[in-house]
C-alpha cells in the first residue's frame, strides 16, 4: 500500500478512537432520567414509561368461577356414571350466590359467573341433557370430568401481592389491560421527551423548496422524525440552521433552556463550517466525540446546562447507524426507561470483504436472503458510501463487524441486527 492512500484515509487513527463498548459505557455512566413524572390516565398511557411499580392489590380474578356456560356441582356427588341433578339455582356473570349447593344439586351458570359456595365443577352446557319432573328441572352430566374441569381459580391469572410491572418499562396494550384488571384507573408515568431536531448546513434546503447546484435536500431531519416516532418524545422542528457560529450559538443557547435534549445532524467534523463540536465545548461539557466506528464517526455527546446533546454526523448513514446505537438507547434513559441494546443474531454471510480496517467496528446496511441450499444468509449492500440513503432503504438491518475482524469470507458467520429489534421496520 502506498503512502499516499495510507493518507487518505480518514479512519487512520482509530486506534486513538473511541471503541463502540466504550462509548456506550460513556453513555451508560452519563446519562440518567431528566423526564418529570406526572399521573396519566389508562387511556392515554400506551407506550409511556411507568414511572411506579404495579404490584396486584387483590386476586386476579377475584373468585372461582366457571370457564364455560353450563351447570356448577359438586364433584364428590359424581360417579364413574356420571350425575343426576335437580337444579337449583341460576347464577349468571355479576351477580353471584350466597346459596350453598346442598348434595346432588346443580347450579345454571355462565361463563365468569361466580361458582357457589360448595361447588367446583362446571358441565358444558353441549354435554349435559335436561329434563323436567314434577315441576322440577335437572340435568344429567355425563361421566369423566375431572374434579375442578372448567372452573377458573381465584387468583389463577394473578395472585394478590405479585409484581405485575417495574417502572421503567414502556407500557404495550397488554401491559395497559393488565394493569386495567387490577382496578387501577391511572398511573405515574414520566412526562414524554422534550427534543428538537435541528439539522444544520448552507447545502440544506426543506423538500418543497427550489434547489440549485450545490444544495441538498434536508433528508436527516425526516429520517430522525421517523426514528424518534418510536420513543417516548415529543418532537420540535427547529428548522434548518445555516453554518453560521454565531447563529448556531444563539439558537443552541435557547433551545438547550426549554428542551431535554437537542439532536443535531451535521457541522460534526472539524472544517472551517463545522461549528457543533466548538460550540458544545463553548456553552456546555462535551463527553464523547470521535468514535472508532465506520460510519459514524464524527459523532459527539454532551450536555449544556441540563439539557442533553446528541450531535449525529450530516451523511445520513451515519446519522440512522448513530442514532440506533446511541440517540435510541440515551433518549430512553432520560425518558425514564432502560438502556436499548439491539438485538442481533448470528448468521453466515453471503458476502466477501477481502479487507477489512482492524481497531474499528463496521456497521453494513444488510438484509437477509435464501442460499442456494435453502440456508438463510446475510447480505450486504454493495456499496459502502455514508451518504447513501438507497442502502438504508434497501435493507433490513445491520451487519455489525467486530474492530478484530480483517476478512470476511462467504459462510463467515456475521452479527445481524435486524431494524425490528431497534422497534422500527
Ligand atoms: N477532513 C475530514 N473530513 C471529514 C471527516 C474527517 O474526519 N476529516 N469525517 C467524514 C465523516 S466520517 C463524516 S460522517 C462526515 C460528517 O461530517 P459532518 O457531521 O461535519 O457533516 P457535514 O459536513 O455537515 O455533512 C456531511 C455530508 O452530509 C450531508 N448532509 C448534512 N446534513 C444533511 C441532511 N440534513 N440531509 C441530507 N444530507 C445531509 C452534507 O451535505 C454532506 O454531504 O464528514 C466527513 N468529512
Ligand atoms: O463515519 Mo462517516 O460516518 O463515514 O459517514
Amino acid at each position: 500500500m502506498s503512502d499516499k492512500s495510507v493518507l487518505n484515509d480518514c479512519f487512520l487513527h482509530d486506534k486513538q478512537r473511541l471503541r463502540h463498548h466504550e462509548a456506550l459505557q460513556i453513555l451508560k455512566d452519563q446519562v440518567s432520567t431528566i423526564a418529570d413524572v406526572e399521573t396519566v390516565r389508562l387511556e392515554n398511557a400506551l407506550e409511556r414509561i411507568l414511572a411506579e411499580d404495579i404490584t396486584a392489590p387483590r386476586n386476579i380474578p377475584l373468585a372461582d368461577n366457571s370457564a364455560v356456560d353450563g351447570y356448577a356441582f359438586r364433584h364428590s356427588d359424581f360417579d364413574e356414571a356420571g350425575g343426576f341433578f335437580q337444579i337449583q339455582q341460576r347464577i349468571a356473570a355479576g351477580h353471584a350466590s350466597n346459596a350453598t349447593l346442598g348434595p346432588w344439586a346443580a347450579g345454571r351458570i355462565f361463563t365468569g359467573a361466580v361458582m357457589p359456595p360448595g361447588a367446583d365443577t362446571v358441565a358444558m352446557q353441549e354435554d349435559c341433557e335436561t329434563h323436567q319432573q314434577d315441576g322440577k328441572d335437572f340435568v344429567i352430566v355425563p361421566q369423566g370430568l375431572k374434579k375442578g374441569a372448567n372452573c377458573r381459580k381465584a387468583g389463577e391469572d394473578v395472585k394478590e401481592g405479585t409484581a405485575l410491572l417495574a417502572a421503567g418499562h414502556r407500557l404495550r396494550p397488554q401491559d395497559l389491560a393488565a394493569i386495567a384488571s387490577t382496578g387501577q384507573a391511572a398511573i405515574k408515568a414520566f412526562r414524554n421527551l422534550k427534543v428538537a431536531l435541528v439539522s444544520t448546513g448552507d447545502e440544506l434546503r426543506r423538500p418543497g423548496d427550489l434547489i440549485s447546484v450545490g444544495d441538498v435536500y434536508d433528508a436527516n431531519h425526516f429520517l430522525l422524525r421517523g426514528l424518534c416516532a418510536g420513543l417516548p418524545v415529543e418532537i420540535a422542528d427547529l428548522g434548518i440552521l445555516k453554518d453560521d457560529a454565531s447563529l448556531i450559538e444563539t439558537r443552541l443557547k435557547e433551545t438547550a433552556e426549554q428542551f431535554d435534549l437537542v439532536l443535531t445532524t451535521g457541522g460534526a467534523s472539524l472544517g472551517e463550517e463545522d461549528h457543533i463540536l466548538r460550540l458544545l465545548d463553548k456553552l456546555g461539557q462535551r463527553h464523547m466525540w470521535q468514535l472508532a466506528i465506520k460510519p459514524g464517526r464524527p459523532m459527539m455527546f454532551g450536555n449544556i446546562e441540563s439539557c442533553a446533546f446528541l450531535g449525529l454526523p450530516g451523511n445520513p448513514v451515519a446519522a440512522m447507524v448513530c442514532f440506533l446505537l446511541y440517540a435510541r438507547p440515551v433518549i430512553n434513559v432520560l425518558a425514564g426507561g432502560r438502556f436499548l441494546e439491539p438485538q442481533g443474531f448470528q448468521i453466515p454471510a453471503a458476502f466477501e470483504v477481502p479487507r477489512k480496517k482492524p481497531d474499528r467496528r463496521e456497521f453494513y446496511r444488510g438484509w437477509l436472503e435464501e442460499g442456494s441450499d435453502g440456508n438463510t444468509l446475510a447480505q450486504k449492500f454493495q456499496r459502502d458510501g455514508s451518504g447513501l440513503i438507497s442502502g438504508l432503504r434497501e435493507a433490513d438491518g445491520l451487519i455489525e463487524i467486530p474492530e478484530e475482524t480483517t476478512e470476511i469470507r462467504k459462510g463467515d458467520l456475521v452479527r445481524f441486527l435486524p431494524f425490528s429489534g431497534f422497534g422500527i421496520r
